[in-house]
């Protein structure tokens, strides 16, 4: 068997021409404000493709490069100022942040209405509890790649690798939701591979290149690669050995083309879904 290769830039791409067709029956542009502190190069590259693909939808975006030296308390005036401005509908602000900044404190001051991210405490215990409001973007974006690949995710045995905030925690809350019965394992998790094995849903968000073997994928398995690791060499490789995973899994996700388009297609959703809330045109819908 060989794997159906899920095209995360096609579905992407089908899910920001939906948001631009909504957002020009609407009377305003949504508004997303990104704060970039310090001049990390590859956050600069997101930064700027995040901008790209909000205005082709028909938002408004904008970034705010903010110094490395910026301190603590100015970021926070700024989220501040962001949060009682009404015409700005999403707010993020890109991580890492520089070593000084405490990364909680500045989650914490985000209005969660406006937190696109999904990040704030708030948001992140409503999805916990099984009410989500704004979710974070990229296990989102892996719940929509399922459901357009038609994986059946009800009563499937999901494993996630991974127990980050960002992705991990929130991820296995979404499978979870979506009564898939789930395994969140992590870095002291006694024995991946075994674990692995009885995948039928295996998302890896570890950031180690290659960590996944192709004998860890049971037969038919849908593989779902979240790393986006830069190799020495200068090419992007992903948390599965893709090559060896491939004649074993029944899907696959690539890297680059598979995860990462959804997460900047998914902000954008939850950039259009916090403006209808918040400008009273719609609840946030999933
Ligand atoms: N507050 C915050 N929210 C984020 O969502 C956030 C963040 N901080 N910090 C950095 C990470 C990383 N991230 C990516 C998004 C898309 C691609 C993406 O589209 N990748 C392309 C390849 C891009 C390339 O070639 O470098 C792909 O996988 O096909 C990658 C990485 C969002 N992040």
């Amino acid at each position: 068997m060989t794997a159906r290769v899920i095209d995360g830039r096609a579905v992407a791409a089908r899910l920001r021409e939906r948001l631009a067709a909504e957002i020009a029956s609407l009377p305003f542009a949504p508004k997303l404000v990104v704060l970039l502190v310090g001049d990390d190069p590859v956050s600069a590259v997101y930064v700027r493709n995040k901008d790209k693909a909000a205005r082709a939808a028909g938002f408004t975006s904008e970034t705010e490069r903010l110094s490395a030296a910026t301190t603590e308390a100015a970021l926070l005036a700024r989220i501040a100022a962001l949060n009682d401005d009404p015409e700005v509908d999403g707010i993020l602000v890109q991580l890492p942040l520089p070593r000084h900044i405490r990364t909680e404190a500045v989650l914490d001051a985000i209005d969660p209405a406006k937190d696109v991210d999904g990040f704030h405490p708030l948001n992140a215990g409503l999805l916990a509890i099984g009410r989500p409001a704004l979710v974070p973007c990229t296990p989102k974006g892996v719940m929509t790649l399922l459901a357009e690949a038609g994986v059946p995710v009800a009563g499937a045995r999901a494993v996630v690798i991974g127990r980050s905030n960002i992705v991990g925690r929130p991820m296995a809350a979404l499978l979870t939701l979506a009564d898939a019965t789930v395994t969140l394992a992590h870095s002291r998790t006694r024995d991946l591979a075994a674990e692995c094995r009885r995948a039928e849903i295996l998302v890896v968000a570890a950031g180690r290149p290659g960590l996944v073997r192709g004998d860890w994928v049971a037969p038919g398995a849908c593989v779902i690669d979240v790393g986006i690791n830069r190799l020495a060499d200068g090419r992007l490789a992903g948390d599965v050995a893709y090559a060896e995973a491939l004649p074993h899994a029944g899907w696959i996700t690539p890297v680059p083309g598979g995860v990462g388009p959804m997460t900047i297609a998914t902000l954008l959703a939850n950039t259009l879904a916090a403006a209808r809330a918040r400008r009273g045109v719609g609840a946030i819908a999933a």
